[in-house]
Formats: C-alpha cells, sequence, structure tokens
C-alpha cells in the first residue's frame, strides 16, 4: 500500500548550517508518529516539512506518493503549543472561521443553509472535544487545556487525514494533560487520524504512540557544529508490550536525554 507519507533522502539546510539530513522514512495511513530529540535536532523542522510550510533543499516529501506542494491543503491540520486560536473570536467563531475561509475564499463568510450547516458541524465538534458548553466563550476566558481543546476542533473540523501536533500539551498541567491524552487517543481512532506529534516528554511519547521516531545527530564536528544534521536515529513500532515497557534504555545511549519527565 502506498504510504500517506514519504521522506526520500530529505535535506533541510539553511546556508551552509545542516538541520536534517538523509531523512528517509515511511508512514502508513493509520499511525501515530511521536517524535521526540534534543533540542535543536530539527522536529519542528520535520512538522513544518510535512505541512508543506517548508520544503527540503534536496531529497521529496511524498503525500500520497505525489510530491508535497508549498500551499497549505485541508489534507493536513495542525495545532501548536500555544497561539493556535484566534482571540477576538469566540469558540464557535474559532471553529466556523476555517469552514468560511474554505467555503469562501474571497469574504470569509458563508450565508444561508451554507453557513447554518457550518455552525451545526462547528458545534458538534466543540461538543466532540468536550466544549459545547463554551461555544460563545472567547479564548481569553478559557483555560490553557481549553484553549488546546478548541485548537484540535479547529484543526480537525477541515478532516484532516494527517494531524500534526507540535508539542500540544507542552503548557498544561499534568492532570490536564491526562485528559488531553485521552481525547486525543479517542480521536485519532474516531477520525481514522495519521497523527504526526512533536513531544518533549518520553513518556507521553511512549504511551500515545503506536511509533516513536527520535532525530539526532550521528556525526558531531566540535569545531563545525552546524556542519552535520539530525537524522532519524531510532525509530520503533510499539505494541503493547513494547508500551507498557516503555522507553527503552539505548534511547539514553542515543543521546536522546535529558528529557523532563511530566509523568502523571
Ligand atoms: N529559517 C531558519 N534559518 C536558519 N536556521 C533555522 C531556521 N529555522 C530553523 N532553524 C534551525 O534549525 C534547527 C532545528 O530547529 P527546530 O525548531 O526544527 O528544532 P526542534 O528539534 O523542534 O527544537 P526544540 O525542541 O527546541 O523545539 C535549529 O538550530 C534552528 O535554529
Amino acid at each position: 500500500m502506498t504510504p500517506i507519507l514519504s521522506f526520500k533522502e530529505v535535506w533541510v539546510e539553511y546556508g551552509d548550517k545542516v538541520v536534517l539530513e538523509r531523512v528517509s522514512l515511511d508512514i502508513a495511513e493509520g499511525e501515530f508518529v511521536s517524535v521526540i530529540g534534543p533540542s535543536g535536532a530539527g522536529k519542528s523542522t520535520f512538522l513544518r516539512l510535512v505541512l508543506g510550510q517548508e520544503g527540503p533543499s534536496r531529497g521529496e516529501v511524498l503525500l500520497d506518493g505525489t510530491p508535497l506542494t508549498p500551499e497549505c491543503s485541508p489534507d493536513r491540520g495542525v495545532v501548536f503549543q500555544r497561539y493556535s486560536v484566534f482571540p477576538h473570536l469566540t469558540a464557535i467563531k474559532n471553529v466556523m472561521f476555517g469552514m468560511e475561509c474554505a467555503g469562501s475564499p474571497l469574504f470569509a463568510k458563508l450565508f444561508g443553509a451554507a453557513r447554518k450547516s457550518a455552525r451545526d458541524e462547528a458545534a458538534a465538534m466543540l461538543e466532540a472535544v468536550g466544549l459545547g458548553h463554551a461555544m460563545d466563550v472567547y479564548p481569553a476566558q478559557m483555560s490553557g487545556g481549553m484553549q488546546q481543546r478548541l485548537a484540535i476542533a479547529q484543526a480537525l473540523v477541515k478532516r484532516p487525514r494527517v494531524l500534526l501536533l507540535d508539542e500540544p500539551f507542552g503548557a498544561l498541567d499534568p492532570g490536564i494533560r491526562l485528559d488531553m491524552h485521552e481525547l486525543v487517543t479517542a480521536l485519532w481512532k474516531n477520525h481514522g487520524l495519521t497523527i504526526v506529534m512533536v513531544t518533549h516528554d518520553i513518556h507521553e511519547a511512549f504511551k500515545l504512540g503506536t511509533r516513536v521516531l527520535a532525530f539526532d545527530k550521528r556525526r558531531h564536528d566540535p569545531h563545525a557544529p552546524n556542519r552535520y544534521g539530525a537524522t532519524a536515529v531510532y525509530d520503533v513500532k510499539l505494541d503493547r508490550k513494547t508500551k507498557e515497557a516503555g522507553p527503552p534504555p539505548e534511547l539514553v545511549g542515543a543521546g536522546i536525554t535529558p528529557f523532563p519527565s511530566s509523568r502523571a
């Protein structure tokens, strides 16, 4: 079967700074890939490649076997750690905004039956993320967890096939994080999503993912730290047993530490 995403000998370089080198891997539809690695290893760059916000300097990124175009597409939705939502719009209007842009690119506004249908869909999505009671609330009146629920609803209402999460729970308290773990796992299953999630929490990576991918440099030049980029140094599919066993010691050997543990 054609992988939903395919990285073929991908490099990302900024001038003579190599960030990612020779990344070659496939992601199958339905996988939940946790991406870990030290700060600066290129995890967010990897997500930007999938989003199409960034192009490889060498190699190719394919979506369904076709090279990715630089434009954003409804195939891919993204949630960042913060600031994914519009502060001047209520929850329901935040969720409707993307649908209005897609349905009416010029005016970003829908009318009549189309608007009613968008509103119904947005309301259902807010219910699904547990914000059914907060449709008319502004982000500033919401807790961090509620704002992330809203950001997830906003991303999912466009029915993406691939959901990209960039440290989505990094700013949340441990208890709220656990609630969010449940929510994301349920949405992943119910919506048949493919998820690529960057996290600094290695326990979260093993708990949520069906696969863990660690980026790090294989080679270091002490006189030229930018000479070599990171690549996937650890790539393991998880089953129930490996998930329960948690992060293996060789991750420590691969230089994938330290991670702050926030296992709650
Ligand atoms: N436009 C750019 N120009 C030059 N360097 C860049 C640019 N964008 C990113 N970088 C560099 O690429 C490297 C990887 O950045 P990236 O944000 O992908 O790492 P990360 O693994 O997500 O880090 P963190 O865990 O700290 O968020 C960093 O050294 C960063 O400074």
